[in-house]
């Protein structure tokens, strides 16, 4: 179809390549000379400044010089486990044999739903995306015994540092146990009650769970004596509701969340001397549907809190090899970025040397934390492991209020809540610093005391036990190992009052150190640490029993590369204990 209108291409193109189209009445005539000039000035030698006319270099990129990538912390899946198939009702037809014995083949089981926390996932966007995930159902049985095919397992990748929660969960099958229990207790206490109060029949569950042979006329299958229903278990053990899982480590092998249908059985099953030819089977079972929430706390040792347009991002680029992204204004910083640092590539003499203390054993054994003393001939934990890296997360500049979810709100520091440091970058040429800790610290400090009450609430809503209401007690609530049970491992301590934040060893980075007439600023930062290190002052957040050991600050020039190695050394300090 002809273009409507010919001006079309003349509007997109400028947004398709920006560079061919320089701003404000360049000509067309002048585009042949205005790409000379792109090529030219890549080859001249004048480097490029910024509007300070400081030259751009790794440490002072232009803004469209960053990574981005696709990135969501949070996700909600609805899971939809594979439904049994059903089993079949057939017999044997051969030449000279009309009427054969029975030979109907048993249902495949349904699929499983597992979740694994891999190294290489970073993000939980295609989940978000993805809203709804169904196991493979299974096939159902058919003639000659043959057996329905199983159907598949779905494993969900997440990164590691995942927190899953269930939120629903429907389970018919258990529901239908439930109510075949009641009916046998009430039917041996009383009288079996034939019809209901509205006249009609009272409909027995487990007559449902039976398939019978559709060629049967109507009071036949009324007049069927069906057998007791076998009694069958799951092949694994269904985990017990609430799942809570903290998969802060990389799971070897998938834990299991949702468990299929098992297939229905043949009429071959039900051959007896009084009924040599079945006319039925057993359905497949229906599956477990469940909600569950995906929440993504990145892992680094080192968090970094600041406020926006501090020099974070600067930093964690002059420290690592990050190449998140820089600029000149608020909220340059929109999602949380992980850097490395590296100690010691093993290519000669390391930065520094670090030890990290290793606390037991690995998930499943086999982890890096499991070693051979040959010496003894017996395996051993050791204490330390040396350090040959860590990560530093930058997240979103906090604001004042940004409990009150002004700016980006306070969201972004579940990035930095498990870190083991936090280091508070700030920014001595845009004022009083001492004021801008206590800000910061204010709003991590509520951030805290928030999670608790968040963590307060889930325990006694976990205390709530419906699982003996819905008869599932034969479920297994010893299914993960402990570490994983979200409740034991992530949680904040519910009575800390926000000392799960403000506990953490932290110290300041001051940056902009190279800007005119901040050392004032610094000095009285720096005293104001000592105070709080002496006693003399109180922890910025207010909490009692807050770290306040030995609180530093270091000056630095991020966007000259000045002073960071000080923050390396003082990080690994603090990391070392
Ligand atoms: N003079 C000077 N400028 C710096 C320094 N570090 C960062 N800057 C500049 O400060 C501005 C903000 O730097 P960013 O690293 O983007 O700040 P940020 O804290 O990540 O900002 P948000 O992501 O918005 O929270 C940029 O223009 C940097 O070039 C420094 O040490 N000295
Ligand atoms: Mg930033």
């Amino acid at each position: 179809m002809a273009c409507r209108n010919p001006r079309s291409p003349r509007i997109i193109l400028p947004f398709l390549y920006p560079s061919l189209f320089p701003p404000n009445g360049v000509s067309r005539s002048s585009l042949a000379a205005a790409l000379c000039g792109v090529r030219r000035s890549s080859t001249e030698a004048s480097t490029p400044t910024d509007s300070y006319d400081r030259p751009r270099s790794r440490l002072n990129p232009a803004p469209d010089d960053y990574s981005m990538s696709n990135f969501a912390d949070k996700a909600r899946l609805t899971l939809h486990a594979g439904a049994g198939g059903h089993g079949c009702i057939s017999f044997m037809r051969e030449a000279f044999m009309d009427d054969g014995p029975a030979n109907g083949g048993d249902g495949g089981h349904g699929g499983n739903i597992y979740i694994q926390a891999v190294h290489g996932e970073t993000s939980l966007h295609k989940l978000a995306r993805r809203k709804v995930v169904r196991a493979g159902k299974g096939k159902s049985g058919m003639g000659s015994s043959r057996s329905g095919q199983r159907g598949e397992d779905v494993v969900i990748a997440v990164p590691v540092g995942t927190v899953v929660r269930e939120l629903s969960r429907d389970d018919p099958e258990a529901e239908s146990r439930f109510l075949s229990k009641r009916k046998r207790r009430v039917s041996r206490d009383t009288q079996p009650v034939e019809e209901g109060p509205d006249g009609e029949p009272v409909e027995d569950p487990d007559r449902a769970k039976w398939l019978l042979y559709p060629g049967m006329s109507s009071s036949d299958m009324k007049r069927l004596e069906l057998p007791p229903l076998p009694h069958r278990e799951r092949l694994l053990h269904q985990p017990k509701a609430p799942i809570h899982l903290d998969l802060s480590r990389p799971t070897p092998r998938p834990i299991l969340l949702a468990v299929g249908g098992l297939g229905g059985l043949g009429n071959p099953h039900f051959v007896t001397k009084g009924t040599p030819k079945p006319m039925f089977a057993t359905r497949g079972e229906r599956a477990i549907s469940m909600e569950i929430e995906l929440e993504l706390k990145l892992l680094a040792d080192v968090g970094l809190v600041g406020l926006p347009n501090a020099g974070k991002s600067t930093l964690l680029r002059s420290v690592s090899n990050s190449r998140t992204r820089v600029g000149d204004w608020a909220f340059t910083t929109l999602q949380p970025n992980i850097g490395t640092v590296v100690l010691d590539n093993n290519k000669g003499r390391p930065l520094l040397t670090s030890y990290r203390r290793v606390s037991g054993v690995g998930v499943y054994g086999g982890g890096p934390e499991d070693s051979f003393d040959i010496s003894s001939g017996s395996q051993q934990q050791p204490e330390l492991e040396r350090r040959t890296r860590f990560t530093i997360a930058d997240i979103p500049g906090l604001i004042e209020g940004a409990h009150l979810d002004k700016g980006l709100g306070i969201a972004f520091l579940r990035h930095v809540e498990r870190a083991g440091v936090l280091a508070f970058v700030l920014d001595l040429g845009a004022g009083n610093a001492v004021a801008a800790l206590r800000a910061l610290w204010t709003e991590v400090g509520l951030y805290a005391q928030m999670r608790e009450e968040e963590e307060r609430e889930r325990k006694r809503q976990a205390a709530i036990d419906w699982s003996a209401a819905a008869g599932t007690d034969a479920e297994d609530s010893t299914f993960w190992p402990s570490h994983l049970a979200g409740e034991d491992y992530d949680a904040p301590r519910v009575d800390a009052g926000g000392l799960h934040i403000a506990g953490k060893p932290w110290f300041v980075v001051a940056t902009k150190a190279d800007l005119p007439n901040t050392q004032d600023n610094f000095h009285e930062l720096r005293d104001y640490l000592a105070a709080i290190s002496r006693g003399d002052e109180k922890h910025p957040s207010g909490v009692e029993g807050a770290w306040t050991r030995n609180c530093a600050a270091i000056p630095v020039s991020a966007i000259n590369g000045q002073g960071v190695d000080r923050v390396v050394h003082w990080a690994v300090g603090l990391l070392d204990g």
